[in-house]
């Protein structure tokens, strides 16, 4: 369990004044930032990994483990930092999106939770599509039901686990589930709902006919607050006692880990709108603050924290499949070689951006001369190139093509985990052509998070709390000429393969 900051952090000053926490309960880990609310300065980082089950496609969690990472986490967090409990004025939660917690009237879970990268609902995600019919789908929600929505989950757990489903008090998303495991109250935001399948980011409620559609009862949902930074509550004794933290204090409603992030860059109503952000984590995501909402198969429609926009495209393969082919070759991640002929569509877990959720790794031009170091830099050209792929998508339907409105200048935000190295940096920048603003802050969602407990606190919007920290600052990298030899290798490849090898 680390706990000192990553590296790039905003200047780990010391404590001025109050702290709050924004906790990033994610795929892998949880991380709670403790940050000094007038600064900004990110004191420290606790770590706490989580553990994902599941084979076949099946990614799953204990929601209980979340929460003992989130103590543990935050305990790390607090020691760190030198700072003591009572300095703590808030707290946020931004966990990872659509999963799906089921809970009994005592709030304990009832099943593990299916997680976003859990294609075992892609049968269900099917015929839901079927039978309002894509535009049906992408009118009333601006999302298309693909197998890592919550409401094809739920479908699932109806066929195969009826009685888990019969028995449901209470259906929640991972932050919800973490809010109001802290504050008692159940509540969610605009951002993390829009990702359900149940909302509809046009009306700013649940959608009576998609409830219907899937059996569920509004009752076991839990109400949209306007935005994220709202105040769910208060600290409750028995959460302050599990955390060494002081009862009472706000707590925030939380939202969604990408939702968190553009908060963190200061995207939003009250920020900046329409500037690309690409996240390369356990998903890859392309995402701007939008003042639209489109209605595109590949770009989800989804709300901000903050009552905006946040069109987002996803794609299930990104850093752990790198990962694991580094892995397989034996190789340091660092150890790849760019551009060299072999293309390795990584897409081991199925892939959501294309919608191809029983799809495998697929290997074409391997040689004799090809190197290991070849087919490493083939698998982070395939998933950068995905990501990328749903970045045009994003600028096409947000009308920010650049042949439209010439934002191929507009500077591409390049964040999570996989902007820390060098390859993927190098990747992002040979396939995109594009210029990239490499943030300070390493950690954008859990410093996002802090904004929106900063907000529950003082009343400010969060992402004006954001800004005034500055965390969206960072080192510009200039663009370099666009490697379209090696993009329409791998592009060719896609084409060929998405029906006959990946469908
Ligand atoms: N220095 C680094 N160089 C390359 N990749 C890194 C580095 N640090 C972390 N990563 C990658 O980032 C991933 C975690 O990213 P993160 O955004 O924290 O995950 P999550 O999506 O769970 O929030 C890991 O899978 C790892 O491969
Ligand atoms: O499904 C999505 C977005 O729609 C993913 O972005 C999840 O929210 C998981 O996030 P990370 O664990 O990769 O941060």
């Amino acid at each position: 369990m680390t706990s000192s900051p990553g590296p790039g952090g905003p200047a780990s000053g010391g404590r001025t004044g109050p702290v709050v926490i924004g906790v990033d309960s994610s795929t892998q880990s949880t991380k709670a930032a403790v940050v000094d609310v007038d600064s900004g300065a990110l004191l420290a980082l606790g770590r706490a990994p989580h553990t994902v089950t599941g084979t076949d496609g099946a990614r799953r969690t204990d929601p209980e483990l979340w929460w003992r990472a989130l103590a543990s986490a935050v305990a790390d967090g607090l020691r760190s930092a030198g700072v003591p409990a009572r300095a703590v004025s808030g707290i946020a939660v931004a966990g990872q999106q659509h999963g799906l917690v089921v809970l009994d009237r005592a709030g304990r879970p009832l099943h593990d939770a299916l997680l976003w990268n859990d294609t075992g609902s892609a049968p269900q995600a099917r015929a839901l599509t079927e039978e309002l019919g894509a535009d049906g789908w992408l009118a009333r929600t601006g999302v298309l039901p693909v197998a890592s929505m919550t409401a094809t989950k739920w479908q699932w757990l109806r066929e195969h686990e009826p009685r888990v489903a019969e028995a449901a008090a209470a259906v929640r998303l991972p932050h919800d589930f973490l809010t109001e495991r802290l504050c008692g109250t159940a509540v969610t935001d605009p951002g993390d709902a829009s990702g359900t399948c149940w909302y509809s980011t046009a009306d700013g409620g649940y959608d009576p006919v998609l409830l219907e559609l899937t059996g569920m009862d509004e009752k076991l949902l839990s109400p949209v607050a306007p935005g994220g930074g709202d105040r769910a509550g208060v600290l409750t004794a028995a959460a302050a006692a599990e955390l060494g933290l002081p009862a009472g204090i706000p707590v925030a409603v939380g939202t969604g880990d990408n939702m968190a992030a553009a908060v963190g860059l200061g995207l939003g109503r009250a920020g900046l709108l329409d500037h690309p952000v690409v996240s390369l984590g356990t998903s890859g995501t392309v995402f701007a603050a939008s003042r639209t909402r489109p209605a595109v198969p590949e770009v989800a429609g989804f709300a901000s924290a903050d009552g905006a926009y946040l069109p987002l495209g996803c794609t299930l393969n990104c850093t752990l499949a790198v990962d694991k082919v580094a892995q397989l070759l034996g190789l340091d991640r660092e150890r790849a070689e760019l551009g060299g002929g072999p293309v390795l569509l990584p897409y081991l877990d199925g892939e959501r951006t294309p919608d191809l959720p029983h799809a495998t790794g697929l290997l074409t031009g391997l040689r004799h001369a090809t190197t290991s170091g070849q087919l490493l830099g083939a698998a982070y050209e395939g998933a950068v190139f995905t990501v990328l792929r749903a970045l045009d998508a994003l600028l096409a339907a947000c009308r920010l093509d650049p042949a439209a409105q010439d934002t191929a200048a507009l500077p591409l935000r390049l964040v999570g985990g996989g902007a820390r190295g060098r390859t993927w940096v190098e990747t992002v920048r040979r396939l995109s052509g594009r210029p990239l603003v490499l943030p300070e802050a390493t950690e954008l969602v859990a410093l996002g998070a802090a904004a929106l407990a900063g907000s529950a606190v003082s009343g400010t919007d969060p992402v004006t709390v954001a800004t005034s920290w500055n965390l969206g600052r960072g080192r510009e990298l200039p663009p370099l000429e666009r490697d379209m030899e090696t993009w329409r290798r791998i592009d060719s490849v896609l084409d060929a393969a998405a029906g006959p090898l990946l469908g």
